[in-house]
Order: structure tokens, then sequence, then C-alpha cells
């Protein structure tokens, strides 16, 4: 008997938010489209102390070649024949391409047959080919896994949900095909995948089928509001969105297919399939992460338009999924005014078709002319909001400052000894975590389980110790961000670090890595220009997967020891220059009073390499909340200085030219938070 699975390397030192402190749903769940998966012992997860080294490519070929197991080359994944089809004595179907079930992915190597559905990690297939499988021990396959704890109410609302025409009133049909943007998709197209239409929620139900289009594994629904003259969405999973691995449209691919579309909603694939006759398919969680384990559904096809959406943030997702998916057999459809997403495409009377053949290939090579670069110049000027960034909802002036949070920066933050480094960074990353910006948080100073615990009070902004009874809703929400931690502490070495940041992209499809502090990476030289050359070589690594990888990094940073009645500055930063070189954004926490400030500590933007500005605002912090926020009707200013050195010339704060008023929102105090996610949820 086979034996599968444990985590493999990596997810060993990446934490799931559920997975250990808030594990009160954390269930083993399959994570690809399929019948349910086989489970594993859930006692034979070891916690693993020695890091593993992850694996290459090169050595998972060599691996098979050495034991003389036949491979074929793939895009993103090794095929083999599947051990497990054997063990379980199923039928090979279809000859040699079921013989070849086995998907190896080249990147993390973990396994998934196809067939048998069995699915682990590189060092479990080791064992397996090795025989080291101590059955007992290392999990033996169980069998079907048990009902998931959802079943049971997805199949209570897809039985309540009826094909559109057979609404009971033809009315309510039309409604709601006028509110979905559908009266120019066919009743065909909805029938042939299956969407449903739930009236009581006055929404759409897409199904989460088996591939073969037996099983139901869970729904979207989705639902429309009125907003203004817009119409405004919401998405409801079922299991929920962390580990609904849905590719809507499987069950109607052939296996002969070649090449598909993929969009980033379930209503595009629909209007385009319609319009275009192509195989298409609609990402699970839209523009938010393209999921490894869905990779070995998308290995027969030898070309992949990637059709994610009309806005610059689909167009960054769709190149970033495109080096996933293996840039050469990647084309990508890019957003503009003729070409917005498809369902739209189709209601304006565009030809879908040709607006499939503009698309561009996904693939360059290291040189390029300006001619390949010119489209994508023009869609940074076209979208010049866009392009800045995304914007903090709880820090308005830094919106001012640095214009947004951009993919492939790295930002240096440093600030006195206790000065609150560590609470500010955690607010600044949730707050952008909340708008989808995937975060994985190294802390290597404090637990996890306190960084978290700082995160949660600030994502319920007030004191949960004095409302238990409100905790499991706000864990409940906090659980469903894209949020991930290293599982690091104390000492440890950049190569590690980096090593897993990279499989956390592409794993989770990271865009915002925090390290706090680089110190932890610096190991044990005493003498200080060992240090300093230690420190300039991670600042140059960090900067270097920022770049590779366009994921924007956030590194906390000690200063060098100075006068305690000294405001830091650029060059307070340890070590020599290099770190704030580097950097593209230098921010400096200070713990001075503003000259004209009431005592509180205030941010300083020394360095901004997108447009140049810099200058200070101050922060209040709240003791309950763990928040900092703008002071109401402060009348400390912004001081905005320029300098071409990126440093700091100190300038009288107050009544300066250039001055820009302080914003006086605030959010303390208020029982409505603007920058929640969902406020009409649970009070505080
Ligand atoms: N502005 C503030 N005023 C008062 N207390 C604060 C402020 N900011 C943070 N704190 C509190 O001070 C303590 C230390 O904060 P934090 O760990 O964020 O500092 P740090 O600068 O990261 O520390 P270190 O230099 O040790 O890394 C925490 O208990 C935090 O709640």
């Amino acid at each position: 008997m086979w034996v599968l699975l444990r985590g493999g390397y990596p997810l060993r030192m990446l934490l799931p938010l559920r997975a250990e402190w808030m594990g009160r749903r954390g269930l083993p769940r399959s994570l690809a489209p399929g019948p349910p998966r086989r489970r594993y012992r859930k006692e034979a997860l070891p916690a693993l102390e020695v890091p593993v080294l992850p694996v290459t490519a090169t050595e998972i070929r060599q691996y098979l070649r050495a034991h003389g197991i036949p491979f074929q080359d793939g895009h993103s994944c090794l095929r083999a024949p599947s051990p497990f089809v054997k063990a379980l004595e199923l039928k090979d179907q279809s000859g040699a391409t079921a013989s070849f079930s086995l998907f190896i992915d080249k990147t993390t190597g973990r396994f998934l047959c196809m067939t048998s559905l069995a699915e682990g990690s590189w060092e479990d297939f080791q064992a397996s080919v090795e025989g080291r499988g101590d059955g007992a021990r290392e999990g033996i396959l169980l069998g079907e896994a048990p009902e998931a704890e959802d079943s049971e109410e997805v199949r209570r609302i897809w039985d309540r949900a009826v094909p559109l025409w057979e609404l009971p009133e033809p009315v309510e049909g039309q409604l709601a095909r006028v509110m979905f943007g559908l009266t120019k998709v066919t009743d065909d197209t909805l029938r042939r995948f299956n969407v449903r239409y739930l009236w009581s929620a006055r929404s759409l139900v897409f199904p989460w089928l088996s591939p073969g289009g037996l099983g139901l594994r869970g729904l979207k629904l989705l639902g429309a509001e009125g907003q203004g003259d817009g119409v405004q969405y919401k998405e409801t999973t079922i299991p929920r969105p962390g580990v609904y691995y849905n590719l809507f449209g499987l069950p109607l691919i052939s296996r002969r297919d070649v090449e598909v579309v993929l969009t980033s909603r379930e209503l595009d694939s629909l209007a385009l399939n319609q319009a275009t006759g192509l195989p298409t398919l609609a990402l699970p969680r839209g523009i938010a992460c393209l999921p490894p384990a869905l990779l070995p559904y998308l290995e027969q096809f030898r070309r992949i338009v990637l059709w994610l959406g009309d806005d610059l943030r689909s167009w960054e997702a769709a190149k970033l999924f495109a080096r996933k998916l293996n840039p050469k057999r990647c084309s990508l459809v890019r957003p503009g005014d003729q070409q917005p997403r498809p369902l739209e495409a189709l209601n304006r009377g565009l030809n879908l078709s040709r607006i499939l053949r503009t698309a561009l290939p996904a693939w360059h090579k290291s040189i390029v002319s300006f001619r390949q670069l010119r489209e994508e110049v023009l869609g940074e000027l076209s979208n010049v909001e866009q392009a800045a960034g995304i914007r903090w909802n709880r820090f308005p002036d830094l919106n001012r400052l640095l214009k947004g949070h951009r993919k492939g920066e790295l930002t240096v933050f440093t600030g006195p000894t206790g000065s609150g480094k560590t609470t500010f960074i955690s607010e600044y990353a949730l707050d952008l975590c909340t708008q989808g910006v995937n975060t994985l948080w190294g802390s290597f100073e404090i637990s996890n389980v306190r960084l978290a615990r700082v995160m949660l009070t600030q994502f319920a902004v007030g004191r949960l110790e004095e409302q238990l009874d409100k905790y499991d809703e706000w864990a409940d929400r906090f659980e469903d961000l894209p949020l991930y931690f290293m599982t690091f502490h104390g000492q440890q070495s950049i190569r590690t670090v980096i090593d897993t940041m990279q499989h956390a992209v592409y794993v989770y499809d990271i865009c915002h890595v925090v390290i706090d502090n680089l110190q932890f990476m610096m190991g044990h030289e005493q003498l200080s220009t060992d240090r300093i050359a230690a420190q300039d070589y991670i600042v140059g690594a960090f900067r270097k997967f920022a770049t590779d990888n366009s994921c924007h990094v956030t590194l906390v940073i000690h200063p060098r020891k100075e006068d305690d009645d000294k405001e830091l500055q650029t060059a307070s930063i340890f070590g020599s220059a290099k770190a704030s070189q580097e950097a593209d954004n230098v921010l400096i926490l200070q713990d001075r009073k503003l000259v004209t400030g009431p005592g509180k500590r205030y941010l300083q933007v020394s360095k901004n390499r997108f447009d140049g500005d810099v200058g200070v605002f101050p922060l209040e912090f709240n003791k309950s909340s763990l928040t900092f926020s703008i002071p109401p009707k402060s009348k400390a200013r912004l001081k905005k200085v320029k300098d071409d050195n990126g440093l700091v010339t100190k300038k009288p704060s107050s009544g300066k030219k250039g001055a820009v008023p302080q914003n006086s929102e605030t959010c303390l105090g208020q029982s409505h938070h603007p920058y929640q996610p969902d406020v009409s949820k649970p009070s505080r």
C-alpha cells in the first residue's frame, strides 16, 4: 500500500492563519477540484524542527531517473506513471495518458495523482518510492474523505436553486438578468454551465463540480445590489474562500482541448464561451491567486490566454500567473477601452474573438525594445492612479506622500527601540491585507501568536479581552484574510528565509512580505565591519527578491545608537548607506514630538523613489485598539520636503509654504470604521 502525506518542506515554515492558533475549523481539506480527496491520518503530521531543503526541478528529474521512473516534462509539472493507480488496482481507462497520471509540481515537488486523487509532498513521494513507508506512522490512505462539514448546506442550497427560466415569476428572471448583466447570455449557455438562481438570496449559484460533473463539492453565490448607477457584486463561497478551489467550467473541458481562456469571474467565462465557442475556465478567487493545486488541471493546454479584467491590477495578476503557468504558452489580453472584461465586451457588441487575437505573448526575452514596452508604458500613463498602487484606508497621509503601495518595491522602516515599530507596521500591513494584498509575515522577534493578537485587536479596533463573546466573529473574518506567517523565530539564515518567501510567492501569490527585523538574519558576527558587510548582503538579497518576484518587501531595520534627543535620519539606519540606496521608500517612526504637535509620535517618509514626495505626519497611538491614527483637527501640519539625496532637510514644521493640511478624519471612537471590510457584521 502506498502511503502519503505530510506537509512538504516549505509549508512547514509557513503558517496559514487558520492552521494553528485560529484552527476552530482546521479540518484537513483537499486542495483541488475533483471528488473528495483521500485523507491521511492527522496524527501523521509531525512538527518539523529541522528545516528541510527545498527541492529543485533538476533534483526531481535526477531522482526520477536514478529510480528508473519514466517521466514527461510538462509546463509546470512533471508527469510520471502513478504508483497509486497500480496500488489501488484502478483500471487505466484511456491508455498512455492516464498511465502518466501523476503530476509532480516542478517548483515544490508536491504530487497529485489525477486518477486516484492521492496527493502529497515530495518527501512523501520519495519515502514511498524507497519503500520507507511505515504505514502506521506515515499515514495510510484512508479511502474517501468523510463528507465535508458544509456538504449538507451545499446540497440544501443547490436543491433550492433553480435555472433562471424556471423561476415561478418570469419577471424575476428578467430582473436577475438585468442585475447580473446577463441579458445577452442565452439559456443554453447557462444550462451548459449548470448555473442556477437562488431567489431567496437574489443570488446566482455556480456549482463546484467534480471533473466528471457528478459530485457537488461546493458552491459560489453571487449577489448583486444596485449602488447609485452601478451594481455591486458580493461573492460567498462554500466552503470558505481559502479552500474554495473550483476551476469553474472544468467539467466542460475535453481531454483533447489544447487551448483555454482563463477569466477571473464565472460571468466572464459564460460570455466568452458563448461568443467564441472556446473552452473557458474561471479562477476560483479571481485575480487574488492561482493556487498551484490547480496547475495539474491546466497542464494539457498548449496555449492559455489570460483575460482577467479591465484594470491594472488584473493586468499585473495576469503577468504573475503567466510566470507560474510557464509564460511561453501564455498570452494576455491587455485591459483597455476597447478591451473591457468579456461580459462587458459581449454586452457592448464587441467582437470577442478579435479581442482574443490581440492577446500579447507573456514571454519576454531578457532584452526588450521600446516597441515591446510602449503598450506597458501607455497602460501606466492612462491609469495613473492605479499605477500608484493600493491606497491605505487607515493612513491617508501615507497615500499623499507615497501615493500607494506598489509591487516590486523595497521599503525600509526604522525607528528607536521600543517606539512601536512592530505595532505600526502591523497595522500598515493589515490595512493592505484587508484590501486583498496577499501578505507574508516574518516576525523573528515576537511570536506569531503575539503578533496575531496585536493584529486581531487592530482589525477589530478594540480590546477583545473584554468581549470574548465576539472573539469568534472577528476571528472568522480575520481568518479569511490572505495572511500567512513564517514560523521562524530567532536567528535565521537569509538563504532559508528567501527560499521560504519564494515558495510563498509561488503557492500563495504573496505580494507583500514584512520582515521584522533584519538583525535576525545577521548571524553572530562580532566585528562591526563583518556586520555591515552581512547587512549589505542581506539588503541586496531582499532588493533582488522584490524586483524578481514583483513582490513588495517591507524590511524593519534597527537604527544605530544615536543621541536620544536627536531625530533619526535616513543616515541613522544601522550599517552602510546600502539600505537607503537600495530602498525605494524609507520610513522612520520618530518618537520625538513634532515641533508644533501635541507630543505624539510621527511618521517620516524620508525617501520616496516613486515621485520624490517626502514629509512627516503625526500618529496618535490608541492603547486599547493598538492602532495609530490621525489626531482629529490636529494643528500639526504635514511637512513636504524635497531633497534629491533622499535625506531629510529639517525645516520648521508649521505654517510653511507647501504644507498640506492635516486630514481631520479619525477612525477611533467611531462605531463605524470605513476601513473594515464589512462594517455591517459584528458590533464592537
Ligand atoms: N505610540 C506608542 N505609545 C505608547 N506605547 C506604544 C506606542 N506604540 C507602541 N506602543 C507599545 O509599546 C510596546 C512596544 O511596541 P513595539 O513592539 O511595536 O515596538 P518596537 O519599536 O517594534 O520595539 P523593538 O525596538 O524592541 O523592536 C508595545 O507594548 C506597544 O503596545
